[in-house]
């Protein structure tokens, strides 16, 4: 039986998933595996929408002949040319040697470098349109969301945006492909860890992207982007997620991480968590940065506004595991957010004074004076960590009402 994936007639889904890779860009964990999302269009032409990693190219081959039959593919658009979408275009262009590649003036100069001369080539610039018969493409140029050459294509037709990976997320389509035939509490997670280690850092040229796509007004039924589900029973859900990210809006609550050897930090993040849950604060989050994989981490203080940050000095500077975290919040250049920070030394420490140069660095609002306790934190130190997580409660509790929901 060929099973075909229908997005609407003559538009097909032939994405495939990924579970073996435990890391993806051998960074971040693939716990729930991933998808590398691919399209067809059959019209008069053929166009390809981006391929899928090269490991996948088999299946991903057999999927486009079990639609196609003999019939050959056209065009093979690229809207972007990291290896986890472009790992196939050379299989592509050998199983169909007459496509022709569409990207924009960037794009070229990435495949030759990555892949060889790939030519014939068929360039675009922002706002060009290519017909393939019935359905007609309209190209947006949107550079570093994620890397220079991203563009999205948009099919005028059944208003189809091909988003690149813009709007995508971690999280194999395990039988399931639609946003109406999963549960999205369960992909959500892991759109928000991709948005957020992947994505997060170019929030200004998401937001250029979206606005771009606003101000077109074009309608979108259908957002098809090369991770995760693809979105067309609520779309505007996935770009109000998008963003509120970008624009770093926050929900109420507070992620705790701290880096703890023997116990004495972790008690003082133990305790300010009590005291956040007194006040009334009921999304506390608290980590262990030596064991939670820093991209768990970066991915709720994307989605919270309070962070409390601890750790044990260790040989005159941060915790290791601390100094993971901290280096990925600086290059994610996440915005405002309140802060407090706690630690210990035995001598002359090194953990809370570079809390406290990130702090300073990072420009989010440090809601009361760090605290430093000797070896283990005494009554007096602990009394200092109850003042920041109040004052850090008062702040949170002082904006509640502003929070929209965004589906
Ligand atoms: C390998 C190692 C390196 C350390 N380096 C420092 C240091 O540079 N400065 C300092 O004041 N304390 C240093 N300490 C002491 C710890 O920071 C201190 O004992 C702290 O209270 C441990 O907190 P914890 O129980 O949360 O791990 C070091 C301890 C260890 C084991």
């Amino acid at each position: 039986m060929i099973h075909t994936d229908q997005i609407c007639k003559n538009v097909y889904f032939v994405g495939v998933n990924d579970r073996e890779t435990r890391l993806f860009e051998n960074l971040w964990p693939l716990d729930r595996g991933v998808s590398y999302n691919s399209y067809l269009i059959v019209d008069e032409k053929v166009a390809l929408f981006d391929t899928v990693k090269n490991t996948k190219m088999d299946a991903f081959i057999k999927k486009i002949e079990g639609i196609l039959g003999d019939r050959e593919v056209d065009y093979l658009i690229i809207n972007h040319m990291e290896p986890d979408h472009s790992g196939a275009i050379k299989d592509v262009r050998q199983r169909y040697p007459n496509v022709k590649i569409v990207g924009n003036s960037k794009t070229f100069g990435f495949i030759e470098n990555f892949y060889g001369d790939l030519s014939p080539y068929h360039e675009v610039k922002d706002g060009d349109t290519l017909s393939l018969g019935k359905h007609e493409l309209k190209f947006f140029m949107t550079p570093m969301v994620h890397w220079p050459e991203t563009m999205m294509t948009y099919e005028m037709r059944q208003g189809i945006l091909f988003s690149g990976d813009a709007f995508g997320g971690f999280g194999s389509l395990d039988g399931g492909i639609f946003d109406d035939e999963v549960n999205l509490e369960f992909y959500m997670d892991e759109i928000r860890r991709y948005y957020s280690n992947i994505v997060g850092k170019f929030g200004p040229m998401v937001q250029r992207a979206i606005k771009k796509l606003k101000d077109a007004q074009i309608p979108l039924h259908v957002i098809a982007s090369t991770h995760g589900p693809v979105w067309r029973k609520d779309p505007s859900c996935i770009v109000n997620y998008y963003d509120r990210w970008s624009r770093a809006e926050t929900e109420e609550g507070v992620v705790i991480v701290y880096g703890s050897m023997y116990g004495n930090t972790q008690k003082m993040a133990d305790l300010m968590a009590r005291r956040l849950s007194e006040k009334g604060i009921t999304n506390i989050r608290i980590y262990d940065a030596s064991k939670t994989h820093v991209s768990y981490i970066i991915s709720d203080l994307w989605r919270f506004k309070g962070v409390l940050l601890g750790s044990c000095a260790y040989n005159t500077g941060l915790f290791p595991a601390m100094q993971t975290v901290v280096h990925k919040i600086e290059n994610s250049q996440l915005k405002n957010r309140y802060l407090g920070i706690f630690g210990t030394a035995s001598w002359s420490g090194g953990g809370v004074s570079s809390l406290k140069q990130f702090a300073e660095n990072i420009k989010w609002d440090l809601v009361e004076d760090s605290v430093e306790a000797k070896s283990s934190p005494k009554a007096e130190d602990l009394e200092k960590c109850a003042l920041i997580a109040d004052a850090l409660a008062d702040k949170l509790i002082a904006e509640r009402g502003e929070e929209s929901a965004p589906c």
